[in-house]
């Protein structure tokens, strides 16, 4: 478990300016927050740090603007939510730093909440340039670092204010960590993990990282095509990286090389149209019929990934089975999601999932609340699993042994 300093090392805050990074990177629809889960999972860090008499300071970026403030970018859409979430009143500010940042915390008083605009309209946030950093300083007494979904970016907000004022960790990006600690770091074996979703390529390093630690893993969704092409068989028109066959068969060996069993599907649901409810039928792996796609796997697989994940004491989720958006390929996803739910439920498993389409699937399937922990972090929670450094995780760690 990484170390760094916790809300239980804070005290007297009452009346401190405290900076606090959240992700509010939440979906909208119809000008609207469609899930509000990240401000649910950071609500507990602000609420207790209001309740405690900080003034309570709220940096997050949203989306990706390219050219300065636009409307289409600015966290003022999301006041109302974080409002209703916190059931606390919420101030804004209509810049991250200068007058209209100074103006607002001037004129906050103890256990106020303000939540700053998209740190990202400001070009030195990504660059994590040290006066765009020292601007956004200067407004805080403490730095807390409560953004697990963007530590795998170094930015400003996200790791450059660590090194500038006394850094701590809030509780939710203390309870992502325990979690992956719990799924990943120091699991419990044995450890089984199921990787699904479109494609191999943007998950080659997830993989290789995998087949070192765990001891099956469970190949679904488009990328079992890529492994099963890899081994001479016709996949017809599925969807398949033919040229990673190479690495499909390398990770394979390294696999073979560190005692982890890859589960490749034995059967397949095959359709001819990617829409719902397309006529489909199931056919074992080796009779794909040329002129059809692969769209989710089948029953027999579905007994076998069970039979997997009734043995682990730990899993681990990232990527769907199938393609779980159309009915009816959502079946396998669905099936398994509810009885890793069920073992989760009765005590004999940890199971811990991650991704932005993996919550979808979980949700769709009305499980996600029956998981040890599911992280709505998507390209962090990636990283991590990849085994790779997190700056806003180390700029914490650092700050800590410092
Ligand atoms: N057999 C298949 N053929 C085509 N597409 C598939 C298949 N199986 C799964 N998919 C698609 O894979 C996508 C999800 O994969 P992805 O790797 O993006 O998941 P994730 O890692 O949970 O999500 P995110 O990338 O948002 O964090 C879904 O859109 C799903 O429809
Ligand atoms: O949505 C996310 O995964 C985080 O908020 C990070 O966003 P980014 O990929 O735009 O940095």
């Amino acid at each position: 478990m990484p170390s760094f300093k916790t809300l239980d090392d804070l005290n007297d805050i009452a009346g401190k300016r405290v900076l606090v990074r959240v992700d509010l990177n939440v979906p909208m629809k119809d000008g609207k927050v469609s899930d509000v889960t990240r401000i649910e999972r950071v609500a507990p860090t602000i609420l207790e740090l209001s309740s405690k008499g900080a003034k309570v300071i709220l940096m997050a970026h949203f989306g990706r603007p390219k050219d300065g403030p636009t409307p289409e970018f600015s966290l003022s859409q999301i006041v109302s939510s974080v409002k209703s979430v916190l059931g606390h009143d919420i101030l804004f500010a209509s810049d991250a730093i200068g007058a209209p940042a100074t103006e607002a915390i001037a004129k906050m008083k103890d256990g106020d909440i303000l939540l700053l605009e998209n740190t990202r309209f400001h070009k030195g946030e990504e660059k994590n340039d040290p006066a765009f950093t020292q601007s956004l300083a200067d407004n805080g007494d403490i730095y807390i670092n409560d953004a697990f979904s963007a530590a795998h970016r170094a930015h400003a907000s996200t790791e450059g204010l660590a090194k500038l004022l006394p850094a701590y960790a809030g509780r939710t990006m203390q309870a992502e960590l325990e979690a992956l600690e719990k799924g990943l770091g120091n699991p419990v074996r044995p450890v089984v993990a199921i990787v699904g979703g479109a494609k191999v390529s943007s998950k080659i390093d997830l993989l290789m990282n995998l087949v070192k630690k765990v001891d099956a893993l469970v190949i679904g969704g488009g990328m079992a095509n890529t492994f099963i092409a890899a081994r001479g068989t016709e996949v017809g028109k599925s969807l398949c990286e033919h040229d990673l066959a190479d690495t499909a068969r390398q990770i394979m060996l390294e696999a073979a090389q560190s005692g982890c069993t890859i589960v490749l599907p034995e059967d397949g649901v095959v359709a001819r149209e990617f829409k719902a409810g397309a006529a489909n039928e199931v056919v074992t792996i080796d009779s794909i019929p040329a002129d059809a796609m692969v769209l989710d796997v089948g029953p027999k697989t579905v007994e076998q990934i069970k039979a997997w994940v009734g043995r682990a004491e730990t899993l681990v989720w990232n990527g769907p089975l199938g393609a779980f958006e159309i009915t009816p390929f959502d079946a396998a996803t669905v099936a398994v999601a509810k009885f890793a739910a069920e073992c989760t439920r009765s005590g004999k498993l940890t199971s811990v999932a991650g991704g932005g389409d993996t919550v979808s699937a979980l949700n769709h399937a009305g499980v996600s609340n029956d998981f040890t922990y599911v992280s709505t972090a998507g390209g962090a929670f990636l990283e991590w699993m990849e085994g790779k450094v997190l700056p806003g995780v180390a700029a914490l760690e650092a700050q800590a042994k410092a």
